[in-house]
């Protein structure tokens, strides 16, 4: 299947553009009227993932309503743990919480490596049916979490400021915690295969927590793991790293065979350009800065594009975008980076 937009899919391996791709990160989601009507008919957000007809739906929506450069597979983070054994649910406006929690070399030898298609074969049906239904309109962007912050939801259960029951596991049972990670790593690399094989042309691994370690740390905890996944991945498509907070380790991501680096707002483009070699850039407007009116997001987005100047750069908010964002302003920003030509 040739691509009819293949900009997102170029930059992401380092050749030149004619202008800038944009899509969002979190942009198949609550923003969308038409992903809330899809939602309040079904039981919970899982119902929604584990539906592969209906995942494939909502990742095509923003492709319509936002006319964005990429589509990005919907599912979630916490799939993985829950095809290890340790399942997730989602509480409605609190977030995810875990049942069960990892507490001991018991519960750690308890979680299987599942077989991809066994234990996430409704995420790979649902990359094949959206792949078909794209019909090349734009590529297909796979993901998942970094093994760090999986290993965080996993012994802390739910979201926290601090994670310090996770925080704890590193400092008082550090060989455990790399068992964890070791588990965690191999299931996300089979799994990440599997999402190319059933269609994802590149891969994006979120490290949301990464921010709250140490950087020495966060160089023995996850970054490791992090390598391991882009030494695996990137001999079959583009890879992209994003860690949130993590800011001093672009070093260490430079240094990996990933191909995009994701900055989160906080980081200086400039500074960022200058460690990470000829690697592609992905991001970084605050997502708060979609709360202006339009003439102030278009300068926002403008001000963000200039900052990127001198190198491959795919336009992205710095994080996820907020639910009660208006649409109207993400069009804004949509428009804004295609109309740009720096
Ligand atoms: C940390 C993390 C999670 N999930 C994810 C991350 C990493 C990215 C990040 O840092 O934001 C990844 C994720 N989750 C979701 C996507 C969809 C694809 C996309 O459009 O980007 C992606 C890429 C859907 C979702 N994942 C979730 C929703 C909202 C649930 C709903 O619709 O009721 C969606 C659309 C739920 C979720 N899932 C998670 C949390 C903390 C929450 C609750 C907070 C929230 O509501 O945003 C875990």
């Amino acid at each position: 299947m040739m691509l009819k937009n293949d900009l997102f899919l170029r930059a992401a391996r380092g050749e030149a553009t004619e202008r800038t791709p944009v899509w969002l990160m979190r942009q198949a989601g609550r923003i969308l009227p038409e992903y809330r009507a899809l939602r309040a008919r079904l039981s919970g957000f899982k119902e929604l993932v584990e539906t592969p007809e209906l995942a494939a739906e909502v990742t095509i929506q923003p492709i319509d309503a936002l006319d964005v450069d990429a589509a990005i597979i919907f599912s979630d983070i916490l799939v993985v743990p829950d095809a290890m054994g340790l399942p997730y649910e989602m509480v409605e406006a609190r977030g995810p919480l875990f049942p069960e929690v990892i507490k001991s070399a018991a519960d750690v030898d308890k979680l299987r490596i599942p077989e991809p298609e066994e234990g996430l074969g409704y995420v790979l049906e649902a990359l094949r049916i959206t792949k078909k239904a794209l019909n090349g309109r734009v590529p297909l962007i796979g993901f998942a979490g970094a093994p760090f912050t999986i290993l965080a939801y996993m012994v802390e259960g739910h979201g926290s400021k601090t994670f310090s029951k996770a925080r704890a596991m590193l400092y008082r049972e550090p060989a455990l915690a790399h068992r964890l990670l070791e588990k965690i790593t191999l299931t996300t690399i089979a799994y990440l295969q599997a999402q190319v094989t059933a269609g994802a042309q590149v891969v994006q691994v979120f490290d949301s927590w990464a921010g709250i370690l140490p950087p020495a740390q966060y160089t023995e905890f996850s970054a490791r793991y992090i390598a391991r996944i882009c030494e695996a991945l990137a001999p079959l498509v583009p890879v992209t790293v994003f860690a949130k907070g993590a800011w001093w380790a672009v070093p260490e991501f430079a240094a990996m065979p990933c191909r995009t680096i994701g900055l989160d707002w906080n980081q200086d483009a400039a500074q960022v350009r200058a460690q990470a070699g000829d690697k592609t850039l992905q991001g970084n407007l605050d997502p708060c800065a979609l709360y202006g009116t339009p003439e102030q997001v278009k300068t926002a987005t403008e001000a963000m594009l200039r900052q990127f100047a001198g190198g491959p750069h795919i336009a992205n908010l710095g994080h996820g975008v907020y639910p009660d964002t208006n649409p109207d302003n993400v069009r804004v920003f949509v428009e804004t980076v295609k109309a740009w030509r720096g």
